[in-house]
């Protein structure tokens, strides 16, 4: 998937301008954003559903517009409007029918994975059933490209692991995932890559492993015997350094090395050290003033 200067403005409105990004085959990339910047724009153009003010776009090799790319995509909308008497399963069939190349029980299976009921009628369907109907729609026909409208809300923490092994799933099989959302949180175990976007722009691209090796950690060691704080103060990558007795704590920013290394020289007992927290400097991202995070060639 590749766009080069991608723009769209709705009348004087912008909802996105000047995107230059490509995704590769077989990535998970997620697209992450608060509200109204421009997202669900990008998808869009993409599906060929809104046309751009300005710029173009392929998906699967071939220009957006052409009607045989739409086969070979996964789509799951932000908002699914699913509506009347009809029941889940029904629907899911008449779609696989016309759709073709699903193959037999791949939506009880998939409904199985999800824990999804499918005997509900469309429009008495809760949020959750619904998310999860429009994620069977999406994968059922297992697509080269699945573009999926912020896939995880409205699903309980379970469901939202499952939903992650199928998307880990897809790229095994050497398919393409661009997910939107606006939490860091949803897409960090899974995507290889996020680009954020915030009003209309692309304010960064990064890959996962190097945001997660830059990433702020909180570190706690326990030694044998009380250190001196001296050993640790002025460490590379090392700050807010808190010695009491046998116990210190800091902060890391990016590789624990120069600590790890420090610490040999003494006996550690024991060690905390808390989850990356991606989100400290993703959240920068959000706070600085527009386009000082942008990376060329996307
Ligand atoms: N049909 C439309 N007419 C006018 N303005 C629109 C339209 N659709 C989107 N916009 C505007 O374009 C901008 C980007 O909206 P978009 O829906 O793409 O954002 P988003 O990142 O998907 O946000 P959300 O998470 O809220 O869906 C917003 O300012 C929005 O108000």
């Amino acid at each position: 998937m590749e766009t080069e200067g991608l723009t769209k403005f709705y009348g004087t409105r912008r909802g996105l301008e000047d995107l230059t990004l490509e995704i590769r085959q077989g990535e998970v990339f997620g697209y992450l954003g608060p509200n109204g910047a421009g997202k669900t724009t990008t998808i869009r153009l993409l599906l060929d559903v809104i046309r751009p003010t300005s710029g173009r776009a392929t998906v699967l090799g071939a220009d957006t517009r052409d009607p045989r790319v739409r086969a070979r995509i996964g789509y799951l909308p932000g908002e699914l409007a699913l509506e009347g008497r009809e029941r889940a399963r029904d629907y899911l069939q008449f779609l696989a029918d016309v759709r073709g190349g699903v193959s037999r029980g791949r939506i009880d299976e998939l409904a199985e994975r999800l824990d999804a009921d499918l005997s509900i009628r469309m429009g008495e369907l809760s949020k959750g059933n619904k998310q999860k109907v429009g994620l069977i729609q999406a994968f059922m026909h297992e697509p080269e490209l699945l573009i999926l409208d912020e896939p995880t809300s409205g699903l309980d923490p379970l469901v939202q692991q499952e939903f992650l092994a199928m998307v880990r799933e897809a790229r095994t099989a050497g398919h393409t995932i661009l997910m939107s959302s606006h939490v860091l949180a949803e897409v960090e175990h899974v995507a290889d890559r996020v680009g954020i976007v915030r009003a209309g722009r692309l304010v960064a691209v990064e890959d996962i492993a190097a945001l997660r090796e830059r990433a702020v950690r909180h570190v706690e060691l326990h030694f044998d015997a009380p250190v001196p704080k001296e050993s640790f103060e002025g460490l590379p990558g090392v700050r807010d350094v808190v010695v009491r007795g046998a116990s210190l704590r800091c902060t890391i920013d990016g590789r624990p090395d120069a600590l790890i290394k420090a610490a040999a020289r003494y006996t550690v007992v024991h060690m905390v050290s808390a989850e990356p927290d991606l989100e400290e400097i993703f959240l920068t991202y959000y706070s600085e003033e527009e386009g000082r995070h942008a990376h060329a060639g996307a």
